[in-house]
Order: C-alpha cells, then structure tokens, then sequence
C-alpha cells in the first residue's frame, strides 16, 4: 500500500492548500484490457487507461458507450469480466476503504430535511480521518447556503453538495458520473468552477459527461469511448485535430457524388438540390479538384468544431477516424 504524504503550500493571507497524494507515483487509475458484459450486450470491450496523479480527465460518448459500467468498475460496484482494474495500485474496493477514492453520482445519497451543513457534519461523522465539515463546504462553494434544507436546494447546488461530501475524506481522485445532467448553464459553470478550483491543488479528477463543450473547457485529456472501445485520447484540441478536417460547400449542378466521395480525405458527403457539401480531411486537394476538374462555383471551407469531431468519432461509419492518436 502507498503511503500517503500531506503536500502543503501556504500563501500569506490564503487558507493552506492541503493536497493527500499517495507516494510512489503509481497511476492513480490503470485500467488493463478489461472487459464486461451484460449478457449479450459487450458494454465494456477491452479498455486499456491509465490516469497519472493531478490529471482531470473527461469520459466522452454517447449513450451506451460504456462511460457508468467502466466507472462502476473503478469505483468497485462492479468486477470486471477479464483484464485487471486497479486505482493507485491497489483493488478498487480498497482504495475506497481507504478513503482514497470518492464519487459524485446523479442522483441519491441525500436527505431531504436535513440541512446543507448537516448533511456533510453526517458524512464527516462515517470516517475517522476527515477535512473539517466548513473546509469542504467552502471548497464546493455553499458555505453561504450551509443553513439550507437539501429539499430547498436547486440540482446544482445538490451536487456541489455532493461534491462537499465527496471532499470529506480528501481523496485523491474523484470520480463523477455525469454530474451536471439537467443542470441549467449557470449552475453548471458554478459546478465545474468549484471542481477546477479544487482540481488546481492537485487532486486526480475523472468525469463522464455527454456534454463535449464541458469536456473541453475543463479537461486536460478527454477520452472518447464509443461501443465500448477508446477511440481516441488526447487534449481537446488534439480531439478536434483528429477530425480536424473542414466543410467545403460549393454549387455543383449534378454533382457526380461517387467521384467526389472517392477524393483522399473526404469523410462524408451531402447533396442538395444544387448545393454539395463535402467533410475532408484534406480541404484544399477538394477546393483544387472543384475548381480545376468540375464547374463548381461559390466554394465556401469552414472548420469542424468539437461537435463534429465527437459525430465523426462516434459514429457508426468512424471506423477509419481516430484510430492515430491513441495513447
Ligand atoms: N445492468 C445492466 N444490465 C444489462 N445491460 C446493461 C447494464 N448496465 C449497462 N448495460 C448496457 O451496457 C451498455 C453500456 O451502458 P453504460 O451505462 O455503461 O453506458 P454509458 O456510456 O454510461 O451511457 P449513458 O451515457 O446513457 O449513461 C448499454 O448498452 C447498456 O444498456
């Protein structure tokens, strides 16, 4: 078992930051070939992951992709089928024991008619080592709301809530589920200021979101799952480059689509009436071939966001994209 150190930077006038690391600088979260099945269903389907200390990852993909069934397994709620799980080198199930590991989940784990403060002093009161009750309720940003009935919470100040008492045992990774599902945009940037504040000191942060402009502001790394499978991890920006191609629209008046479709680079393409829109990777080579071969005119090229980068990635027909930058 790693020991755990206390790692401490005191700023004058600041509050000390107090961040438990554990030694050893063991992967706070190695995932190797694992596998799980519900049946006949392949949720999860040979993942390899690791997730070095201080890293804040987003888990991205569509519904069913595997996200819940690879955090239960991390978080020890369920084992895997084959390959090996493990978090800062040990069975998922004691690190939490140990209070290394924490987890913000969508829905459950409060009473109602308690208040704010009550709610986290009770958690405080399930472990022997904890962070003072005020401490965690700072940290998530509702010290001024600690007198407030959970009932009279809003959705995003119950997960700050949730996030307080997550906080508790000062672990050092946090695992959040789709934490800001049906939150509205201010209650979710509220959320993930208090989560990147608290991430800054050092703690390791792993969340599954559906929402790619989330992932991208606040991850250093998004690992996109689609069926069960990684299909790509890196930076947002990195994401995006994967995809990285552009739209090239232009007016083709009978377009012969096969041999567009055929030029290098293009992924996909659309054609209305008059109108062809083209999905490249290779931009220019498609505004060269229209303008020199066809009689295409009004040629537009504009760039893909995160967005089409998460519809390429993730589709059925992405088998050829992403397949680059794994790590
Ligand atoms: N307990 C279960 N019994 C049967 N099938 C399950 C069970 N849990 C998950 N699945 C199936 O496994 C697949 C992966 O589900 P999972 O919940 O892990 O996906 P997800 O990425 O978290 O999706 P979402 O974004 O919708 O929450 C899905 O096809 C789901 O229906």
């Amino acid at each position: 078992m790693p020991a755990r150190v206390a790692v401490m930077t005191t700023t004058p006038g600041q509050a000390p930051a107090v961040t438990m690391a554990p030694t050893g600088q063991r992967p706070a979260i190695d995932l190797s070939s694992v596998t799980k099945s519900f049946g006949k269903v392949h949720a999860v389907r040979g993942i390899d992951l690791q997730v070095q200390p201080g890293e804040v990852v987003a888990f991205l993909g569509p519904n069913g992709a595997g996200k819940t069934t690879t955090i239960d397994m991390l978080l020890g709620l369920s084992k895997p089928d084959s390959g090996t799980v493990e978090v800062f080198g040990m069975h998922p199930r004691q690190a939490v024991a140990r209070g290394l590991v924490a987890a913000v989940m969508q829905t459950g784990g409060l009473l109602k008619d308690l208040s704010v403060r009550e709610t986290v002093q009770l958690t405080a009161s399930l472990f022997v080592q904890t962070r003072s009750p005020q401490e965690c309720l700072e940290r998530a940003g509702i010290a001024d709301i600690a007198d407030r009935k959970v009932s009279k919470c809003s959705g995003g100040q119950q997960q700050r809530l949730r996030f307080a008492m997550a906080l508790v045992s000062d672990p050092a990774l946090i695992v959040l589920d789709e934490p800001t599902t049906g939150m509205d945009v201010t209650g979710r940037r509220d959320f993930w200021n208090a989560i990147h504040r608290d991430a800054e000191r050092g703690r390791t942060v792993l969340f599954a979101t559906h929402y790619l402009e989330e992932a991208d502001m606040y991850a250093d790394r998004i690992v996109l799952l689609r069926q069960g499978q990684i299909v790509a991890d890196g930076t947002g920006p990195q994401i995006k480059a994967m995809t990285s191609g552009r739209t090239v629209r232009a007016t083709l008046p009978g377009a012969d689509e096969h041999a567009l479709a055929a030029l290098a680079g293009v992924d996909s393409i659309e054609v209305r009436g008059d109108s062809v829109m083209l999905h490249s990777r290779d931009s220019d080579a498609v505004a060269r071939f229209l303008l020199t071969q066809t009689p295409a005119r009004d040629i537009e090229i504009e760039a893909r966001g995160l967005e089409d980068a998460f519809i390429a990635l993730t589709s059925d027909d992405s088998d050829n994209n992403g397949q680059g930058e794994q790590r």
